[in-house]
């Protein structure tokens, strides 16, 4: 396999315009669509058999916008999911997609349940807080949900980025580390330190936008949506 290019935070924000802008033409929410069926497409593939509630946290930007179609995903691949989504994006997508969620049955929590009973009833909880957007410290209320994830002993699956790292510099705030991350598109240069699960989501970029920004990718296979790029797979040794 190629190695793979590890993005900075200006690359990946830079990258994403392109492919919303004139050229490409693609509407933030084909690519959220696709971001968040591949976020539950791997959930469902390293985590099969959860027979606990899955806890989606979704921040206020597309990060959140994409645990919010991830879940919608999820319930129908059966899992039993319910959304934690403190800080509302008052926006029509965002509002649509809210909606989507509640036609699903999917429950939306008031407040984040405590740690004893997030270890008694969840059996995964999907961060998708923060994506590659996030800067400087975390702001309330992200601070104490970000420290109280820090102190859980459910597994975390975290959505591009494990929310509140540096993008570019990783874990430098000593906060939780994900069992699983789901890069989107491509991986960010915070998560090169990152020895857990680690998958690459979000297959949309087209032919000719990989030339010209000269990104490597890894091959996926047959109509995966993903594929596996943890440093301990076997398949990503030369
Ligand atoms: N091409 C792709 O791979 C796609 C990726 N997608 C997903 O989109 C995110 C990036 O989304 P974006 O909206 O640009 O940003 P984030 O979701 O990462 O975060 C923005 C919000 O976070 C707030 N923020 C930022 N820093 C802090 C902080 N220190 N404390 C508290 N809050 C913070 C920020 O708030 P502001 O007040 O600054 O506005 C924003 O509200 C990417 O990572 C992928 O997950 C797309 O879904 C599709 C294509
Ligand atoms: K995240």
């Amino acid at each position: 396999m190629k190695s793979i290019k590890y993005l900075t935070q200006h690359e990946a924000i830079v990258m994403d315009q392109l492919l919303m802008g004139d050229k490409y033409k693609f509407p933030t929410e084909s690519l959220m669509e696709l971001a968040g069926l591949s976020v539950a497409s791997i959930i469902q593939k390293v985590y099969p058999n959860i027979s606990k509630k899955v806890l989606t946290i979704c921040g206020p930007g597309n990060n959140g916008g994409d645990g919010l179609v991830a879940s919608r995903h999820l319930v129908q691949f059966g899992y039993d999911v319910e959304i934690f989504y403190p800080k509302k994006t008052d926006k029509k997508l965002y509002h649509d997609l809210v909606c989507q969620c509640k036609h699903e049955d999917i429950k939306f929590l008031g407040e984040l349940p405590d740690n004893s009973l997030l270890s008694k009833e969840y059996g995964l909880i999907v961060d998708s807080i923060f994506g590659y957007s996030f800067k400087g410290d975390i702001r309330a209320p992200f601070d104490k949900i970000i420290e109280q994830l820090s102190k859980t002993d459910v597994p975390i699956a975290s959505v591009d980025m494990p929310s509140g790292w540096d993008v570019e510099a990783g874990n430098i705030k000593n906060l939780f580390t994900p069992a699983l991350l789901i890069s989107l598109a491509a991986p960010k240069k915070g998560a090169e330190s990152f020895e857990g699960i680690h998958y690459l989501g979000g297959r949309f970029l087209p032919k000719e936008f990989l030339r010209e920004t000269n990104l490597t990718i890894p091959k996926y296979n047959g109509c995966d949506q993903f594929v596996n790029i943890s440093k301990n797979n076997n398949n990503n040794k030369n």
